[in-house]
């Protein structure tokens, strides 16, 4: 797996959205929640905050907007250092961390409208944080006739009704069926459209994969993986798969197809009727191994380039460390 690169180097941290350094947070009772964290999520578009059950995910968030304070480390949210530039920016960003609660018994609107008057944002906003969510149709729905997925859009929509820059949302799809899911990345990719940073966090990687521009991935209380999504889930997708069909078969021995390739400096892995075709870290051309193997008379039925899921290269990252805790002991 190739290194992070180096997004933060030789850029102020005003550039980005949220820039952290050595972020440090010991819970009492002794969970070591951030080790260091460095985080660099650059302006404009997703942002997927991910790693693994217990990692620090929330917790950064929480240290992000203020919430917890940590032991050591430099954090700045939109220019501003924290903890005490936060007040100057704070109008500036809209943030889900808990499950937000609404009036049952009042409708989508109204609950938006009393919102907006204890936060002194302009009223009219209430309509457009509806439509942009996708829940005009809802307005006049009591909360408790909601679904899941629309009560999540609904506090989405308390997020918008001061326009902010960047949004901050822990986990926004937890719990929610595919069309709730759905409903909420389309919201999320709006946003981003109209030119807003959103950091999301998420243990979901098939989710992040499709909603994000850039990723952090983390891994007890440090960051692992920082950069686009894109090269992050093409590292190490460089093999091609070979399937040969009728071309293999008795008479034919399997070594002179492989045999062919190695010389050619490729290593080979058999797998059942499929060759695995790689070269170190390199991208192998399939054209190549194709004329490769046509030389020897062997004539691939079909050839495929792999495809790295971001689970490969999150599992890869951090050591499966799905089940893993950051490290306890020591006092708060
Ligand atoms: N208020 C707290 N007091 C003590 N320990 C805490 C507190 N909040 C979090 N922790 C611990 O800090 C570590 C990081 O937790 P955090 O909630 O930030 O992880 P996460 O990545 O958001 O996890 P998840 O995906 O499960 O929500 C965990 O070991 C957790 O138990």
């Amino acid at each position: 797996m190739d290194d992070p690169p180096d997004l933060a180097k030789d850029v102020p941290a005003s550039a980005w959205a949220i820039h952290a350094r050595g972020v440090r947070k010991r819970f009492r009772g002794g969970a070591l929640a951030l080790d260091g964290l460095d985080l660099s999520i650059p302006r404009g578009g997703v942002h997927g905050l991910l790693g693994p059950n217990g990692s620090g995910k929330s917790t950064t968030m929480r240290v992000l907007l203020g919430l917890i304070r940590p032991d050591a480390g430099e954090a700045s949210l939109l220019g501003a250092p924290l903890p005490d530039g936060l007040p100057r920016v704070i109008d500036r960003v809209g943030a889900i961390i808990e499950e937000p609660r609404f009036f049952p018994s009042m409708t989508a609107a109204t609950n938006l409208t009393l919102l907006a008057r204890a936060i002194g944002a302009p009223r009219s906003r209430v309509a457009d944080a509806l439509q942009q969510v996708g829940l005009a149709q809802q307005s006049r729905t009591l909360a408790r006739g909601l679904s899941l997925g629309m009560r999540q859009r609904l506090a989405i929509a308390t997020t918008l009704l001061k326009d902010p820059d960047l949004f901050i949302f822990d986990e926004p799809t937890n719990g929610l069926d595919p069309a709730g899911i759905h409903a909420v990345r389309a919201t999320i990719q709006d946003l981003a459209t109209r030119g807003r940073t959103v950091v999301v966090s998420s243990h979901n990687l098939a989710e992040v994969q499709q909603v994000a521009d850039t990723v952090s991935i983390i891994a007890s209380g440090r960051l692992v993986w920082e950069g686009p999504v894109s090269s992050l889930v093409t590292a190490g997708a460089g093999g091609v798969r070979v399937r040969l069909g009728e071309s293999w078969g008795p008479g034919r021995p399997l070594d002179v197809g492989v045999m062919a390739l190695r010389v050619e400096g490729y290593e080979v892995a058999i797998e059942g009727e499929a060759l695995h075709v790689t070269r170190g870290d390199a991208k192998v051309d399939g054209a190549s191994v194709a004329r490769t193997l046509g030389r020897v008379d062997v004539w691939p039925s079909e050839l495929v380039q792999d495809s790295a899921t971001l689970e490969d290269a999150f599992l890869a990252l951090t050591d499966g460390a799905g089940q893993d805790m950051p490290h306890q002991g020591g006092a708060a």
